[in-house]
C-alpha cells in the first residue's frame, strides 16, 4: 500500500485522538484541558479513597453531626471537582441568569459586575472576595471597579490556580489570593471597603458565622453582598419529591444543609447587619439559570468517556470517573431544582454594616 494514503490516514486518526483526548470539552478556549485532569492538592494514587470519604461523609447531610469537620471535606471536594470545573465550565464557579444574545461568559462577567456594582466602590478601594474560586469573579470584577481584590479559599490548589490565572490576565497587580477559613480569616477587624461572595457561604454549616466573621473585617458603613444557594417559596419539606432533589443538590455540591430563603435576612440582623435589600436573580424576567446545564446527554456522556479513557491510560487520577458521574447526577438535581423553582443559586442579599 502506498506509503502517502497510508501517511495520512495517520495524520487524520492521530488528530482525531489529539482532538478528542486534548481539546474536547474544554469550556474555554485557554482552559483546563481533559488531559490535565488532577485531584488538585490530592496525589494522583489518593483520590479514590478522598471521593469515597467525601461521599460517605455528604451523602446523608442532614445527618452531619460533627459539623466542625465540613470545612476539611469541603477543601476535600474542591480538590476532587476543581479540574473538572474549569475544563468543563470555566473559572467562575457559579451561575448566571441567561441573556440574550450574550454568550455563557458575557452573562457570567455581567452577574459578577452586578455584585461589585452593589457595594459602591471606587479604584483603590480595598474588597474582599469570601469564598473566591479561582477567582473568575475577582478578575471580572476588579478590572470592572479598579478595586484591589483580596480572595480567601479554603483550598490551596484554587489559589495556585487564581494566581496563575491572575498573572496571565495582568491583574495580580489588583487581585491578591490567599488560603484560609473564612470562618476564621487572617485579617484585622474592619479591614475591607467591602465584601461580596458569590456562591460560596452555602459551605458554611451556620451561615452566622460567615457572616459574623465578614461583618467583623468589614469597615463600618461599608456594604457587603452575597449570592446565596436556598429554597424558596415553593419548596415544600412534606414533599417527597422536594426533599429527594434538595438532598441531592446538598451532597452533590458538599452542602452541609440548604437554607430557606426567608431565614437569610434575619441572620445577617442577628449578626449586626442593616438589610439594604434581597431579591432572588433567578425571578422573571430573568431567563432560566440552568439552561447551560442542559448541555445536553450527549455533552456529558461525551466527557464522561473521555474521562473513563482517561483514567484506563493512567492519564487521569483513578477516582476521576466516580467525581465525574456524581457531578453529572448532581447536574440533574440542579436542572429538576430550577425547573420546580424550589430552589435558587442566586438569592441576593445586600447588607451593610452601621456606622
Ligand atoms: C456553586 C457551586 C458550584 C456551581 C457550579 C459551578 C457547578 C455545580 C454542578 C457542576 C457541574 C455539573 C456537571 C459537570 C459535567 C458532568 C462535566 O462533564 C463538566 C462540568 C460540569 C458541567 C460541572 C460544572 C460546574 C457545576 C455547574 C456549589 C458547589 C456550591
Ligand atoms: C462554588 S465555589 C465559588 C467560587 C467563586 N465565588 C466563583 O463564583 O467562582 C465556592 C468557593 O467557596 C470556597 N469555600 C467553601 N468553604 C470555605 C471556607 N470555609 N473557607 C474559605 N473558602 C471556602 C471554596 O473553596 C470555593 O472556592
Amino acid at each position: 500500500m502506498d506509503t502517502l494514503p497510508l501517511l495520512f490516514t495517520a495524520v487524520v486518526i492521530g488528530g482525531g485522538l489529539y482532538w478528542f483526548i486534548c481539546i474536547l470539552g474544554s469550556a474555554e478556549r485557554k482552559g483546563k484541558r481533559a488531559v490535565n485532569l488532577s485531584g488538585g492538592s490530592i496525589d494522583d494514587d489518593k483520590v479514590q479513597d478522598n471521593y469515597d470519604s467525601y461521599w460517605s461523609f455528604f451523602k446523608t447531610p442532614k445527618h452531619i453531626e460533627k459539623s466542625d469537620k465540613v470545612p476539611a471535606f469541603v477543601d476535600t471536594f474542591y480538590n476532587l471537582v476543581t479540574d473538572i470545573y474549569e475544563w468543563g465550565w470555566g473559572q467562575s464557579f457559579h451561575f448566571s441568569p441567561c441573556l440574550p444574545g450574550k454568550s455563557n461568559l458575557e452573562a457570567t462577567q455581567m452577574h459578577e459586575e452586578m455584585a461589585v456594582d452593589l457595594l459602591e466602590v471606587k479604584p483603590g478601594d480595598k474588597i474582599l472576595d469570601a469564598g473566591c474560586g479561582v477567582g473568575g469573579p475577582m478578575r471580572a470584577i476588579a478590572a470592572h471597579s479598579g478595586a484591589n481584590v483580596v480572595g480567601i479559599t479554603i483550598n490551596e490548589y484554587q489559589v495556585n490556580r487564581a494566581r496563575l490565572h491572575n498573572q496571565k490576565a495582568g491583574l495580580d497587580g489588583l487581585c491578591q489570593v490567599v488560603c484560609g477559613n473564612f470562618l476564621e480569616m487572617p485579617f484585622e477587624d474592619n479591614t475591607f471597603d467591602g465584601v461580596y461572595s458569590i456562591e460560596a457561604t452555602c459551605h458554611a454549616p451556620k451561615l452566622e458565622d460567615v457572616y459574623a466573621e465578614i461583618y467583623r473585617v468589614l469597615k463600618p458603613g461599608a456594604l457587603y453582598v452575597s449570592y446565596e444557594w436556598v429554597t424558596t417559596e415553593f419548596y415544600d419539606g412534606e414533599n417527597e419529591e422536594h426533599i429527594e432533589i434538595i438532598q441531592g443538590i446538598e451532597r452533590g455540591d458538599a452542602l452541609p444543609g440548604l437554607r430557606h430563603y426567608s431565614d437569610i435576612a434575619e441572620i445577617a440582623k442577628k449578626v449586626g447587619f442593616e438589610v439594604v435589600k434581597e431579591k432572588d436573580l433567578a425571578k422573571p424576567p430573568a431567563r432560566p439559570w440552568w439552561t447551560r446545564l442542559k448541555m445536553g446527554r450527549i455533552a456529558y456522556w461525551r466527557n464522561h468517556i473521555l474521562v473513563m479513557i482517561l483514567s484506563f491510560l493512567g492519564i487521569a487520577p483513578k477516582g476521576t470517573v466516580d467525581v465525574h458521574e456524581m457531578l453529572f447526577v448532581t447536574a440533574d438535581y440542579l436542572t429538576r431544582g430550577g425547573e420546580t423553582k424550589i430552589f435558587t443559586p442566586m438569592h441576593m442579599i445586600l447588607c451593610r454594616k452601621p456606622k
